[in-house]
């Protein structure tokens, strides 16, 4: 795995600015290297925003090779505004021209998943691994995206509890999760690190201590972002703020 990259902007906008710009690099080599690209999105101020940007640059991007995944999901029911998705369709997906077929959402509490966020979690497995190159596999994720709490959480892998210590599945069901709601669905650890490029996207002085946990080294249980490791490259995209407490 990767060793962390840290990447300094002078604040969130233009650290948001510059994911963007990275990302139409990115999804060019990728579809250069492999014919497609496959992103996988966060939820969170600073993922949002860097999307909305994305947005502007639509024309820099071709559509049609991408592939979108989610790194987590609020489990609530569709159209809910607080689902990750509908965050980044508003902000990006529902303006470019990426075919439907290659967005793949994370399913909602409704139908029939409801009240059943481990069946949702699985087909959302079975999806992956639809994609993928061998059954129960995981489809090339060339960059995962990703945000990170003040307590170091990434996507809904929170400090200190069973998601964390998942290593024999790629997608799982959180039923308590200390942020609400408390239902979601993610990606663990072993997924994340799948991905060639993991990029953690940080802004504010409140995530400052967890940051320089992350990078110094802590344990992931304790801190997720510690885990969140690229197999080809790991950036920490940072505001001044947020890098506050690095040595
Ligand atoms: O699922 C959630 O409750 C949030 O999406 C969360 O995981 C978010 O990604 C981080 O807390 C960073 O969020 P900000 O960028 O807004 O600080």
């Amino acid at each position: 795995m990767s060793s962390p990259e840290i990447l300094l902007h002078p604040d969130q906008d233009s650290l948001a600015s510059a994911v963007a710009a990275a990302l139409v690099n990115a999804i060019e080599e990728a579809q250069r290297r492999h014919g497609s690209a496959g992103i996988v999105l966060t939820g969170g101020t600073v993922g949002i925003e860097a999307l909305r940007h994305l947005r502007r640059r639509e024309a820099d991007v071709d559509w049609s090779r991408v592939h979108i995944f989610w790194g987590d999901e609020r489990f609530l029911p569709t159209n809910h505004p607080d689902r990750n998705e509908v965050q980044a369709t508003d902000a990006l997906l529902s303006h470019v021209p990426i075919d439907p077929a290659n967005v793949h959402r994370m399913p909602a509490d409704e139908g029939e998943y409801q009240n059943n966020p481990h069946a949702a979690a699985q087909a959302y497995a079975d999806t992956l691994s639809a994609l993928a190159d061998s059954p129960g596999g995981l489809p090339r994720f060339d960059v995962h995206l990703l945000g990170m709490g003040p307590d170091g959480h990434i996507n809904s892998l929170f400090p200190h509890t069973p998601a964390t210590l998942v290593r024999d599945a790629y997608v799982v069901a959180v039923t308590d999760s200390p942020k609400p709601p408390p239902q979601r669905i993610t990606l663990t650890f072993p997924a994340v690190q799948h991905s060639g490029e993991v990029w953690v996207l940080v802004a504010g002085e409140s995530k400052a201590d967890a940051v320089a946990a992350a990078i110094g080294g802590a344990e992931p249980p304790d801190i997720p972002a510690a885990g969140a490791r690229g197999s080809d490259r790991t950036a920490w995209f940072l505001d001044t703020a947020a890098a506050g407490a690095l040595q």
